[in-house]
């Protein structure tokens, strides 16, 4: 798959392009909705022997339009280079991101269909039901054949729900808030990961007798809600169960700003995973982060939390 920055304004025309079915939307999560819309769009691109695109944006809208968040905040459900790798997996041929902006938020949805999805030359459009487009969203799947004049054919798809409501960004994004990890697998139809490196911290962990892998994400993930997990945790190499803590060590920080920490104390490994590239996936929570009195109650909290996540995964299977 190949990807493609494209930044306002373009100087495409409809005949510099290879034809496509396009799958427009954000996107953040891959979620099980958004899976269903690349996926349509790929079969239909297959059928008409044309190139299966999917059209995103970044940064995210919110990042961008909304007063209260800034691009440095903003995190991520799936940040880009993550997001990218899942929809490389359904078949996509081409990923344009599109660099959202004021002047691009700004332009009427008649320009939006004209620059970005008739000039980039698009044959059919897939896109959920909700998708909008164009200044204040204003363009809909109903308002796009009058936009379009004629030029495109287009299919809406219907909301995908899971127990009665509707899969979003915005719900999963709650989830993750809470730290309700386990009830992510539906939604997302996989596990919830992030990618990261590690990193080396404070090296209290084995005096302790719980040495930590310290996690670094190089990109901006949301991160579960401060508290204790049962993950796994892989590398090129192995797959190992632990318990992983993000937060802050009130148990010797009184501070508690910035980004929390993300550690993982893994299950019969001993060895050294400094600088490896890894893949951390949460499977269920386990408590909140507490401000222990002293360091024999963080162990024997910890041996717990160690006994609760192998129950979990022997019963997981
Ligand atoms: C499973 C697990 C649970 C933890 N829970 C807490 C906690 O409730 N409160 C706390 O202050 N620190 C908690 N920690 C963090 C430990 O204080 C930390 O691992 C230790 O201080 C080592 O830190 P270092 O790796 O930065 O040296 C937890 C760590 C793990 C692995
Ligand atoms: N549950 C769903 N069923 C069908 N289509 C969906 C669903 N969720 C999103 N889509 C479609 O997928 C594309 C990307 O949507 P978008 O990134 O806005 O996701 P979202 O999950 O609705 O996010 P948010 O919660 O931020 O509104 C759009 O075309 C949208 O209409």
């Amino acid at each position: 798959m190949e990807t493609e920055f494209l930044y306002h304004p373009h100087n495409y025309n409809r005949t510099d392009r290879a034809p496509a079915v396009m799958a427009l939307g954000y996107f953040d999560g891959v979620h099980i909705g958004h899976q269903t819309v690349i996926r349509r769009a790929v079969e239909k691109a297959e059928a008409q022997g044309v190139e299966a695109v999917v059209m995103t944006f970044h940064p995210h809208p919110k990042a961008v339009l909304s007063p209260d968040v800034s691009e440095e905040d903003m995190r991520y459900i799936t940040p880009l280079a993550h997001k990218e790798a899942l929809i490389h997996a359904l078949g996509v041929d081409r990923l344009i991101v599109i660099s959202f902006d004021r002047t691009l938020a700004s332009l009427t949805p008649q320009a939006f269909v004209d620059h970005y999805l008739l000039d980039l030359h698009a044959v059919e459009v897939v896109a959920g039901f909700d998708f909008s487009y164009g200044h204040k969203g204003r363009g809909t799947m109903e308002t796009l054949p009058f936009h379009a004049r004629g030029m495109l054919f287009q299919e809406t798809i219907d909301q995908f729900s899971y127990d009665g409501e509707k899969v979003s960004s915005t719900r999963i994004r709650e989830l993750i808030r809470d730290g309700a990890v386990g009830e992510l697998p539906p939604l997302l139809n996989r596990d919830f990961s992030l990618y990261g490196e590690v990193a080396s911290g404070e090296q209290r962990g084995r005096t302790i007798g719980f040495p930590t892998a310290n996690i670094y994400c190089s990109q901006p993930y949301l991160l579960p809600a401060i508290g204790v997990y049962a993950v796994t945790l892989e590398t090129d190499e192995a797959r190992y169960q632990g318990v992983a803590n993000v937060g802050y060590k009130p148990t010797f920080h009184s501070i508690q700003e910035g980004d929390p920490t993300v550690e993982v104390h893994l299950f019969d490994f001993s060895g050294d995973l400094y600088g490896c590239a890894v893949k951390v996936t949460w499977h269920d929570r386990i408590r909140g982060e507490i401000a222990f009195s002293g360091v024999e109650e963080l162990k024997m909290q910890i041996d717990e939390d160690c006994r609760t996540a192998k129950a979990y995964f022997n019963e997981k299977g």
